[in-house]
């Protein structure tokens, strides 16, 4: 069911002290669906909405499904995404470099939305990754209940793990609809974390490529 890569990169989270922190419950993805299914429908009745209305009748189902299926997928690492790693025969020693990957996660504080983008770069060792893989892999991690600084993190020592280098670099810029939506209700504030990996870190030139 699990990846021998989701694997790795969960026991090396795990050791890093980065790891979503997680209660193994024993419930599978269906018991969990009708479990919250019947606990949001307590939610939206006791907010006073009227379940038996057309339009709001199957709202604890779509929570459910919305929370297990969707935007809270990336808990589950049977859901990790299938890699493409390929030997660096071409000899790639430049960086690679991906901007604006979208980025939609939940605060793990108010269940509202972050929304932003992302920047990934590595410089290849022994190994080249499938580029949609890099966009998978943020998408996964930002499938969770989340801070932005721990999903940063994640992404970053995920690719170090797969890539087998620490030449890794990450960084995001997001909204946060709990400062937005609610709270101290800030239009436009965004908020940017970086987490940097081996020569990103070290050398300065690398590190102004990367934030360039
Ligand atoms: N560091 C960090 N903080 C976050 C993130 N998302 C939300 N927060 C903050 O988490 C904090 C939770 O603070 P609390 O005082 O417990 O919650 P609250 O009463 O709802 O706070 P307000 O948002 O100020 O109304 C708030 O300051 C949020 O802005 C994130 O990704 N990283
Ligand atoms: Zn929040």
């Amino acid at each position: 069911m699990i990846s021998n890569e989701a694997k790795i990169v969960r026991e090396v989270l795990i050791a890093r002290g980065l790891e979503t922190p997680l209660l193994e419950n024993g419930m599978s993805s269906e018991q969990k669906y009708e479990r919250i299914k019947s606990l949001m429908t307590e939610v939206v009745g006791t907010l006073g909405l009227d379940l038996s209305d057309d339009s709001l009748a199957e709202t604890p189902h779509r929570i459910a499904k919305m929370y297990v299926n969707e935007i809270f997928a990336g808990l589950d690492y049977a859901r990790f995404p299938k890699m493409a790693l390929i030997e660096n025969k071409m000899q790639v020693e430049e960086m690679v470099k991906v901007r604006d990957i979208s980025v939609v996660s939940t605060c793990e504080h108010h269940f509202v939305t972050i929304d932003g983008v992302a920047k990934v770069a590595y410089i290849p060792d022994q190994t080249i990754i499938g580029l949609s893989k890099i966009n998978r892999i943020v998408r996964f991690f930002a499938q969770r209940p989340q801070v932005q600084e721990r999903l940063t993190q994640q992404i970053l020592v995920a690719l170090q793990t797969l890539l087998e280098t620490d030449n890794v670099a990450v960084s995001i810029s997001a909204v946060h609809y709990c400062v937005k939506s609610r709270g101290v209700m800030d239009a436009n504030s965004q908020t940017e974390t970086t987490a940097l990996g081996g020569i990103f870190k070290s050398n300065a030139r690398t590190r102004a490529e990367f934030l360039g």
